[in-house]
């Protein structure tokens, strides 16, 4: 999507450079910081200190991570090691090891001197794919937020929620919950998005850095606004990403999504969760049981950071000196609270049936 005038993906190799160039999102929404990525210590520090973040983005950053690995040296035992750096990186989104995966199996058969270029290619195809995908997510998600307007009346916006930034800096491009706000947008529909703050990292705050730069209106609203904004009628559709879907359609996204899914059963409102493929992990059933949460510093709860008055980006602690915090980073949301489930291929029932209606070759695999 465009950030002043100028078409971005949140990743891109550059070719003269032949090194891989990301958006800093520790500093977004005050500052747009490009860098490079350039030792594989770098790739595991971007992912965990969230330079990267979003569970596509953290995907497709760990498929040009194996690039840069075979690069280094081919051999079969440094595809393996680069496999375990990456994966220890961050736990709950499984586009991470999703990509690995794919790298690993790909390249294993591989002549090692073979390696390095089919690793580069097939982190291309697969930042592509994403693109795509999220392309056609939003297509699908459009229809939906069509029939929400239909029933309105005429020129009264269509009024979203959205949790977290599930935005197309979340992914390569386009994002999956936004893709079909762009294209609702973009194809002419009223719409109005309450965008939840997101704490403990605010990412809600990136999340309205994106809306505002394409002109979509919304309004940046705490965590705990949400309840009150369905019981008063405020909002038709709520629509959230996901880190990893497991094949009976529970949910696992950023901390806070299951409260608001509670609070939209509550009020009769849909709850909608945007989901490309990749993201689902067909070995997991129960999510509460089985999906690890990753537990984060907790220095992120006790602080928030922002722009300070002199123009510098800084913390301030909110605690008093010296209280503990726990900071668990995901929650999950069981599939019977969940309306539906878009995905690259149409909407399906949060339920093993569902996802294997739409993913037949998967789920049987
Ligand atoms: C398209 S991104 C979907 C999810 O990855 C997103 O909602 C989310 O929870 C991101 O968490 P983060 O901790 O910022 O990486």
């Amino acid at each position: 999507m465009k950030v002043n005038g100028t078409h971005y993906r949140s990743l891109w190799w550059d070719r003269g450079e032949q090194v891989l160039k990301i958006i800093d999102q520790r500093w977004l929404p005050h500052d747009f910081r490009v860098q490079p990525v350039a030792t594989l210590q770098d790739f595991c520090d971007a992912i965990t200190q969230m330079r990267v973040r979003g569970a596509p983005l953290i995907g497709a950053t760990a498929a040009y991570g194996m690039a840069l690995a075979m690069r280094l040296d081919p051999s079969d035992a440094h595809l393996d090691a680069a496999w375990e750096q990456l994966n220890a990186t961050r736990p709950t989104a499984i586009n991470l090891r999703w990509a690995l995966d794919r790298c690993r199996n790909a390249l294993r058969p591989l002549a090692s001197r073979d390696r390095a270029a089919a690793a580069l290619e097939l982190a291309h195809a697969i930042a592509d794919e994403d693109v795509e995908i999220n392309r056609r997510i939003g297509e699908h998600g459009l229809e939906i937020i069509r029939e929400i307007a239909a029933r309105k009346p005429t020129g009264e916006p269509v009024r979203l929620l959205t949790h977290c930034n599930a935005g197309w800096i979340a992914t390569v491009d386009w994002g999956t919950a936004t893709s079909p706000i762009y294209q609702a947008h973009d194809a002419g529909l009223p719409i109005h998005v309450w965008v939840d703050e997101t704490r403990p990292r605010n990412q809600g705050a990136l999340t309205a850095w994106e809306l505002g730069s394409h002109g979509i209106p919304h309004a940046y609203v705490t965590d705990n606004a949400g309840g009150h904004l369905m019981q008063h009628g405020l909002v038709d559709m709520v629509i959230v990403g996901t880190d990893r879907t497991t094949r009976t359609g529970d949910v696992c996204n950023k901390i806070g999504t299951y409260l608001k899914a509670l609070a939209a059963r509550d009020n009769g409102v849909p709850f909608y969760v945007a989901l490309p493929s990749p993201t689902i992990d067909w070995t997991v059933s129960d999510g509460v049981a089985e999906i690890p949460i990753e537990e984060r510093d907790a220095g992120e709860v006790t602080h928030v950071q922002g722009a300070l008055g002199d123009g510098g980006i800084g913390a301030v602690r909110v605690t008093p000196d010296g209280t503990g915090a726990a900071n668990p980073a995901f929650d999950v949301t069981p599939g019977r609270l969940v309306t539906g489930l878009i995905t690259e291929r149409g909407v399906c029932a949060a339920s093993a049936e569902g996802l294997a209606a739409l993913f037949p070759e998967r789920a049987a695999a």
